[in-house]
Formats: C-alpha cells, sequence, structure tokens
C-alpha cells in the first residue's frame, strides 16, 4: 500500500492546476440553493418505494456521493486526483440496499441497472468466469465473455495511470434471489430464473437474458448458492441531462473472420488519421494514445468506440467505457492494440513519464495494482486480478516503454525527434 501512496503523492500526479472554469463543469446546480425539485428526479423511477425522501441543494454536504461524483464532471476528467468523495461513493455502490434492478437493453450480454434508496444507479456486470481461467486462444475477441473483475481491475488501472476516465467500479456478491428477483419490476427478467435441478443441499438460481449471446439456459449465472459476484460501476448522467457523442476507433477490428481492417495493411494509416479531424487539431490523437496503452496493458481487444461528453465539442477527455472484454489472456500480449502508438508515434509527455515511473521498482505497476485492488470489497472472496495478470502488466509497460524509444530512435533519424512527445506539461516538466 505505501508504494501506492508514494505513487499518489508523486509530484506528477500532483501537477498545479488553473481553478476548473464554471462552463467546464458539466452540470450546474441550480442557483440560490433551491431544493431540487422532485420532478427533476423522474428519470430515476416512477414509483418512490424504497427510496429516500430527496433533499438535496447545493451544499456539497447534503448531496449523496453519487450526485457529488456527476457535479465533479469536468472536460478533462471525471472525478478529481485524491477525490474525498470516493471513499463513501465506492462503500455506497457496494453496501447500499438495492432497490430496483431492471435490464438494460443493447450490447451482447446481461447487464443490469442497479437503483439505490438515495436515487444512486449502478451498471451491473455479473461473473461469468473463473479469475484463473484463459480465453481461449480459439475464440475471436467479439465472442469473448465480459469479465465483472475487468470492469473493476480496468477502473483501477486507469486511475493509477493518472487518466481518471473510467466510472468508478466495484466489487459486490450480491443475492440474486433477494437482491435482484424479489425487487425486479422487470418481468422479463424475473422470468429467466429457474432452480438448478442438479444441487441437492444448495438451491442455485440462474438468470438468463434477452440479448444476442450467451443468453440461455446453458450460459446461466448461477449463484452459490445464491450470491453472484458482480461488478457495479456508477451510473453517467442521465443522458437527457448530458449526451454524449459515440465515435467510431481509426483502428476499429473489422469484427469478421475473414477481412482485415485498412490498418493492418496500411502502413501510413496513421498519416491520414493524423490529416482528419477531429485528430487533426487539439489533443485528439494524443487522448486515443492514452485509450490504446489503457488497452494494452489490459489486452482488450474489444475497444470499437469510444464515447465523449457532447457538451465539450471536440476539446475533451475520452471516456473509457466497457472493458469487461479486457484481462482474457496473461500468458500472450496483443501486439496489434499497439498499432496506433507504433504506427502514429505520439505520446503524451505526462502519459510517458508516469509510465517510465510505473516501471520502476518503488512504484512498479504490478504493487501497485495489486495494492489498488486490495481494497475492493471482493478481495476478500478472491485476489481481483490473478498473479499472472498482474506479472503481465509490468512485461507490457516495458513494450510500451520499448516501442516509445524505438519511435524516438527512428524520428531522431530522420530528424524530427520532437515529434514524438507531445508538450502537455509546457514549464512544468
Ligand atoms: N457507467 C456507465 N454509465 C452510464 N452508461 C454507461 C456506463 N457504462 C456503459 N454505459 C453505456 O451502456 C452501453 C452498454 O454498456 P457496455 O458497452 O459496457 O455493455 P456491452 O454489453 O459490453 O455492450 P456491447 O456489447 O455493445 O459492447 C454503452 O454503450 C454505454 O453508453
Ligand atoms: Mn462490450
Amino acid at each position: 500500500m505505501s508504494k501506492l501512496k508514494a505513487l499518489f503523492d508523486h509530484p506528477l500526479y500532483n501537477m498545479p492546476r488553473p481553478a476548473v472554469p464554471e462552463d467546464d463543469r458539466l452540470l450546474k446546480v441550480k442557483p440560490k440553493g433551491k431544493p431540487i425539485e422532485k420532478s427533476s428526479l423522474m428519470w430515476v423511477s416512477d414509483t418512490q418505494d424504497g427510496y429516500d425522501d430527496a433533499q438535496w441543494n447545493s451544499s456539497s454536504s447534503s448531496q449523496p456521493p453519487w450526485l457529488r461524483f456527476h457535479l465533479g464532471i469536468t472536460r478533462w476528467e471525471l472525478y478529481p486526483h485524491l477525490d474525498p468523495n470516493m471513499e463513501l461513493l465506492t462503500e455506497q455502490l457496494a453496501t447500499h440496499p438495492i432497490v430496483s434492478a431492471v435490464q438494460k437493453s443493447g450490447g451482447t450480454q446481461l447487464k443490469l441497472v442497479i437503483s439505490f434508496p438515495n436515487y444512486g444507479q449502478a451498471l451491473f456486470k455479473p461473473k461469468k468466469q473463473e479469475r484463473d481461467e484463459e480465453t481461449n486462444y480459439n475464440l475471436y475477441y467479439f465472442s469473448d465473455f465480459e469479465r465483472h473483475n475487468a470492469e473493476i481491475a480496468a477502473f483501477h488501472l486507469d486511475r493509477i495511470l493518472g487518466y481518471r476516465r473510467i466510472p468508478p467500479a466495484v466489487g459486490r456478491l450480491v443475492d440474486v434471489v433477494k437482491e435482484i428477483k424479489d425487487v425486479t419490476t422487470d418481468r422479463k427478467l424475473a422470468k429467466t430464473f429457474f432452480n438448478s435441478p442438479g444441487t441437492h443441499s444448495s438451491i442455485i438460481h440462474g438468470l438468463s437474458c434477452k440479448c444476442s449471446y450467451y443468453c440461455s439456459t446453458e450460459h446461466a449465472l448461477c449463484g452459490n448458492p445464491r450470491d453472484l459476484e458482480a461488478s457495479l460501476a456508477v451510473m453517467l448522467p442521465d443522458v437527457s441531462l448530458a449526451k454524449r457523442r459515440s465515435w467510431r476507433s481509426p483502428w476499429r477490428r473489422s469484427y469478421s473472420r475473414s477481412k482485415l481492417a485498412k490498418w493492418e495493411t496500411d502502413p501510413n494509416y496513421c498519416a491520414t488519421v493524423k490529416k482528419t479531424a477531429p485528430y487533426d487539431k487539439g489533443t485528439r490523437l494524443v487522448d486515443f494514445i492514452d485509450l490504446v496503452i489503457l488497452d494494452f496493458l489490459m489486452s482488450n481487444m474489444d475497444r470499437h468506440h469510444y464515447e465523449t461528453f457532447e457538451k465539450y465539442g471536440n476539446n475533451t477527455f475520452l471516456l473509457h467505457l466497457d472493458n469487461g472484454r479486457a484481462f482474457g489472456r496473461h500468458s500472450k500480449d496483443e501486439p496489434s492494440i499497439l498499432a496506433p502508438l507504433r504506427q502514429c508515434c505520439r505520446i503524451r509527455r505526462s502519459t510517458w513519464l508516469r509510465l517510465r515511473l510505473l516501471s520502476l521498482p518503488q512504484y512498479h505497476i504490478s504493487d501497485v495494482m495489486r495494492a489498488s485492488l486490495s481494497q475492493d470489497p471482493l478481495h476478500k472472496v478472491a485476489p481481483l486480478l490473478s498473479e499472472p495478470h498482474l506479472a503481465a502488466l509490468s512485461r507490457r509497460l516495458k513494450t510500451v516503454l520499448e516501442t516509445v524509444s524505438r519511435c524516438q530512435e527512428q524520428h531522431k533519424d530522420g530528424g524530427w525527434g520532437e515529434d514524438v512527445i507531445y508538450d502537455d506539461l509546457g514549464d512544468l516538466k
């Protein structure tokens, strides 16, 4: 734990920054401390059963942690470094009673939207795979399971990298009968519960769903006997309050078993991207490279899209949502994920410096991840990432740093050494 603390106390994580301009906040509280009207809560639920009476105003001490999280979102990050709100926010996700659970439509696998008495909401993804199972090498990335522990580990890794672009996610043991079946108003969901015919003393309940893959009784999710491990990620502000835009990744895979994508065959692919909006201006390209580095470290091949908050136009951070297909394999790295860095040879200075820090023994990436993950409530059931996955992180970090060095070498020969490192620190370096 001391390595993690030392890392977060390091000047690279505590750079002086100008105060956030009011317009850079995603949401505003109504002026003059008027209580937030009940009507603005209509999107949460139209039945008030099980919910607390909400009496919030513009004073942050009256606001529940999920609301403080929403109000803290800015143009460049989801939450501040060493956020005092984080502990209570994650504790409530892990312990607050569940008053409702409904299926979230869309996507390939079952997800639920969970609601809490203080109107907070979370995106629930259930455990589907044991921690020590590796994704079958014959399986295409788009048929892989989503892993609840990957969602949790991705949040921790994103924070350790200093990005703060993934909504906080925690693990929780959920009683599938008491906390889902008995409280859901989603009749279709309730109908998918059944008792396992094969067990004697322990009753196993499964739930399956309506979605495109893995939603049959063969892929039922089983409680043990009723407890099911899951990840709960804080919901972002509803899109009626803060619209988001979804961007197709320029390095998207073909999602076909036979076709290659353009970036896999065209060695000059990045030159075209660099000339194309929004990658031709501002920090979009280096922000995308940040995301690529996160994905390579956790071996996530499924980054087909990313999202931004529409309010900020092109000058904003990228939301790193949907990390369930990360951490599937530890014995192999996937070099193609790093293609954008190799092809564009560009990285933010602040990211590069933090990566170098994480490769030093006193801040070693595997050690700080182990420490960070040990704070999750599911750690007492089993460590969120097995040791081989933690070891893979430091091996992959080395590859990222070698790739940057190779870029610098190549660019030095061409006489344009300045190009690789994008200077986002100015005088601070
Ligand atoms: N924390 C969150 N708060 C609000 N919305 C979210 C959150 N996380 C994800 N979403 C939204 O929910 C949608 C589905 O989530 P996610 O992509 O994780 O599920 P999925 O089943 O993996 O979907 P897909 O199969 O399309 O990849 C996302 O497109 C995103 O817009
Ligand atoms: Mn997905």
